[in-house]
């Protein structure tokens, strides 16, 4: 049987903390194939870059390398976080483009793919995933790799328009075709993608996912929507309840409901919108007040990025001012902290919680969304109240759909959850718990990985 080798910038090592879907998906997929999962090692070291750290548990075989620091601030903090994510999150305003932070992106690149190409055997399985490693299949081929090459690309993807106002937009988006199979979120990323291959990277579409690079060569893509580790999210859930921290936060809230949101302290999240509607719902609804304590969960991520420290000031100052105009002396509306939970215990918050708050202005699924679903108590189910700017509204139909951007809406619909009888929260919950076991992380990893196993080689 081929070896299955995953590439990502992010690797969760063992005994590692991360926040971030990626990390925990690959994590979860990994378990259960084994194989060899390559990325950056974490560390920022002093000297050159290039230093690789070999690591074994279980059947997953860890190789990493070491960044130097002016990599990593040219590649990581600069052209992937300041430059593509902003731009893939459909936010051209934030786009900080220099030639310098993308030749560090090309130059990383060009190093994983060294590193890599020597390790890697003919009959492979090379599955390559995120913005960060776009052109590694170009770099890879260039050196003789023939390897089937899969990328899966877990942000959305922006209009064809909007790629290309990048600069040197061919050097991320247009080497994408030299995969063999290029996966999305939704059906609407594929669709962008297509237009963009068609109207500005000289490719053609052959018929729906079968695509022709500039140069006539054939290859594939499709929409994989990405899945949890839905029996195991539901099993920490049900045994959460006896956590000591879930059952202090219990009984803090002095019988009042919770409304809880989880994510990276990230701008794509919607996070200052959110806490702006929460306070827009305790105007609106005057009688609601104290029935509800709103907690946000948001680790710091990206803290050497300008716009992300920002954002954390920006919240600190937004949290402070709600619970100085509207606390009372026993409760506090918002609860903000920036700690990252492992999963043994968010479950059992997202258990205790009578509403999720889910609200990016853009994300390419959201892993929340539906580790939420798989938690509840299908005797007294929560509610979810999600974006449709979420990869995950396509699927989770029996949320509350709601615009991040209409604070009164948001608000409305938080005042409509925290009234929703029974009945109808398991009206709700019950397709999308049926979603979410059907189409999990399994699923996930093994549709993608059939789908790669039959290109043509
Ligand atoms: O690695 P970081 O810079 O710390 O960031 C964490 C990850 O954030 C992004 O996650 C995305 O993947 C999720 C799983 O597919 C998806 O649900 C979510 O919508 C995405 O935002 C990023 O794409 C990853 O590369 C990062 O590792
Ligand atoms: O304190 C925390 C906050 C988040 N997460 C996990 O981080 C992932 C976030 O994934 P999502 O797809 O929602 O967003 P991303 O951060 O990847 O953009 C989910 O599995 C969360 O459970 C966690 O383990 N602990």
């Amino acid at each position: 049987m081929s070896r299955l080798v995953v590439v990502s910038n992010r690797v969760a090592l063992p005994g590692s903390d991360q926040a971030g879907g990626l990390a925990v998906a690959l994590n979860a997929a990994l378990q259960e194939t084994g194989g060899l999962w390559f990325g950056w090692s974490g560390r920022i070291v002093r000297g050159a870059s290039g230093e690789l750290h070999e690591q074994r548990e279980g059947d997953i075989a860890y190789l990493t390398v070491d960044l130097s620091k002016d990599d990593f601030d040219g590649y990581y903090n600069g052209f992937a976080n300041r430059t593509l994510w902003p731009l893939l999150h459909f936010r051209p305003d934030l786009v900080d483009y220099n030639r310098e932070t993308q030749a560090a992106y090309r130059r990383v690149n060009a190093l994983f793919a060294e590193k890599l190409a020597s390790e890697l055997r003919p009959d492979d399985i090379v599955w390559v995933h995120d913005y960060h490693l776009m052109p590694l299949a170009q770099e890879l081929r260039k050196r003789g790799v023939k390897s089937r090459l899969g990328f899966f690309l877990h942000v959305p993807l922006p209009s064809a328009d909007l790629i290309a106002a990048l600069p040197n937009h061919q050097l991320p988006f247009g080497a994408l075709t030299a995969y063999d199979l290029l996966g999305f979120q939704t059906q609407r990323d594929l669709e962008r993608f297509q237009d963009y291959l068609r109207l500005y990277a000289g490719g053609k579409v052959l018929r729906q996912g079968v695509l022709q690079d500039r140069d006539g060569r054939q290859f594939h893509a499709g929409v994989f929507p990405i899945g949890i580790d839905t029996p195991v999210i539901a099993e920490l859930a049900a045994d959460a309840v006896r956590k000591s921290g879930v059952r202090r936060l219990k009984s803090s809230l002095a019988g009042r409901a919770l409304a809880i949101g989880v994510d990276r302290l990230d701008y794509s999240k919607g996070i200052p919108e959110r806490f702006r509607a929460f306070a827009r719902f305790l105007e609106r609804h005057p009688d609601q007040r104290g029935k509800l304590t709103f907690l946000q969960i948001a680790p710091v991520s990206r803290g050497g990025v300008n716009e992300y420290r920002a954002l954390r000031r920006e919240l600190e100052q937004l949290a402070g001012h709600i619970n100085g105009g509207l606390a009372e002396p026993d409760w506090t509306p918002v609860r903000y902290v920036n700690r990252n939970y492992p999963h043994a215990t968010l479950t059992g918050f997202y258990r205790m919680a009578r509403i999720a708050l889910v609200t990016p202005l853009r994300d390419g699924m959201n892993l929340v969304a539906k580790e939420f679903v798989a938690a509840q108590d299908p005797e007294d189910p929560g509610v979810l109240i999600l974006s449709s700017f979420a990869g995950a509204a396509r699927e989770l139909d029996g949320a509350m759909q709601v615009n991040p951007y209409d604070l009164d809406g948001v608000a409305d619909t938080i005042s409509e959850a925290l009234e929703m009888p029974l009945d109808e929260r398991q009206r709700r919950w019950r397709p999308m718990m049926e979603r979410v076991s059907r189409y999990d992380i399994h699923a996930w990893r093994r549709d993608f990985l059939a789908a790669l196993a039959a290109t043509p080689r």
